[in-house]
């Protein structure tokens, strides 16, 4: 008899708990990793993550621990799940004691501020691993319906099409269908530009600009997600695919998008510190639409969206003469 597939997910968040689940609904033996003590003992006693999913009765098969060498062992998959700006020193911690041969699968959704550097980058980098040892799992996955076991699709992506389709196997339930890609590059810009589109989406709805402004945000958007993809050697189509349209349509229409919600608060007229008072829980976009507006500067591409973002996120311009701005911009064609 083969043994279950042995899975380590390193992070007891609103993802890292959700995608745990799965792991463990598709058989595998999870172990999840929190940095709290007391988190990872209620995993064990009540069965339920009481700080991100309380109503939630996680399965019998997945249990947690504070101690990442306890987690990390004999892992076949070693999933990270915590913020994209906190991986680099984290993963230097835990890289001498990761499995041998191990798969390092990403589900984080930022690109990291100064490097510029995608998350499997760093993980190539920090971890000494190649590419074809690193995969990305993105989608419209919002964690609060998949604990739901609500029915969603997404992506695993790596350069190793054979190890894409192990992960897959690994993850396949009835209500989460994975398919397969090896655009890591586009899968991942997909992942994390979302979350800037996502928030200038949510700006937009909070000052109650209409359904009109939305979809031309989410189109222009994916426009310009797709231009710094083919710049950086991305497949087009993985844009149109679940990384890059599926993401942003979940990501901008839904409620339970910690993007969307905060750049709805903004909109709303709250400040930038009474915003981030408020948010609990990871927005990866506030902090990457600046690492994404320099790495478009870094491949010459025009990325106004991303601009317009961190022009209200991080620079104090008022909402409504970004809004004046951009729709002022010089006349183009649809297609350049
Ligand atoms: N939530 C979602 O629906 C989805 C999220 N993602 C992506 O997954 C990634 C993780 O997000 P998500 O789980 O939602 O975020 P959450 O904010 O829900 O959870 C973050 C997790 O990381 C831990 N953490 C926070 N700071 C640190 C640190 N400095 N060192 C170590 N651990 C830390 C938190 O611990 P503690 O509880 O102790 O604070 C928590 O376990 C993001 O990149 C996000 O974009 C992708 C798809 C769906
Ligand atoms: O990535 C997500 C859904 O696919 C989650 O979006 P938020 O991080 O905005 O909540």
């Amino acid at each position: 008899m083969t043994r279950p597939v042995k899975a380590a997910v390193f992070g007891t968040g609103s993802w890292g708990t959700a995608f745990g689940m799965v792991l463990a609904d598709a058989g595998c033996d999870v172990t999840l990793w929190g940095r709290r003590p007391e988190v990872a003992d209620a995993i064990n006693t009540t069965r339920t993550n009481p700080d991100y999913f309380p109503d939630v009765t996680l399965p019998a098969n997945l249990r947690a621990t504070s101690d990442p060498v306890e987690a990390a062992a004999g892992a076949d998959f070693t999933v990270l799940a915590i913020p994209s700006q906190t991986l680099r020193g984290n993963l230097a911690a835990w890289a001498p004691r990761l499995a041998p041969g191990t798969v390092l699968v990403s589900l984080m959704k930022g690109i990291e501020l100064g490097t510029c550097e995608r998350m499997s980058e760093v993980i190539q980098e920090v971890a000494g691993v190649s590419a074809d040892r690193v995969a990305v799992v993105t989608g419209p996955n919002l964690a609060k319906e998949i604990v739901a076991r609500m029915p969603a699709a997404s992506v695993v992506a790596c350069r190793d099409e054979a190890v894409a389709r192990r992960l897959q196997a690994a993850c396949h339930t009835p209500y989460f269908r994975p398919y397969t890609n090896t655009d890591v590059v586009g899968c991942e810009l997909g992942g994390a530009v979302k979350n800037v589109i996502g928030l200038a989406v949510g700006i937009a709805d909070g000052m109650g600009l209409g359904d009109n402004a939305k979809g031309s945000l989410i189109t222009r958007g994916l426009a310009e997600t797709t231009r710094l993809g083919l710049a950086m050697g991305a497949d087009p189509l993985t844009f149109s695919g679940l990384a890059g349209l599926g993401d942003l349509v979940a990501t901008c229409s839904s409620s339970l998008s910690r993007n969307h919600t905060f750049g709805f608060n903004l909109g709303k007229g709250m400040t930038l510190e009474e915003t981030i008072a408020v948010t609990r829980q990871t927005a990866e976009g506030v902090k990457s639409c600046r690492s994404v507006l320099d790495l478009a500067r870094r491949h010459g591409v025009d990325m106004p969206i991303t601009e317009t973002v961190v022009g209200i996120v991080h620079e104090g311009k008022p909402p409504m003469v970004a809004l004046k701005e951009l729709m002022s911009r010089s006349a183009k064609p649809e297609r350049r």
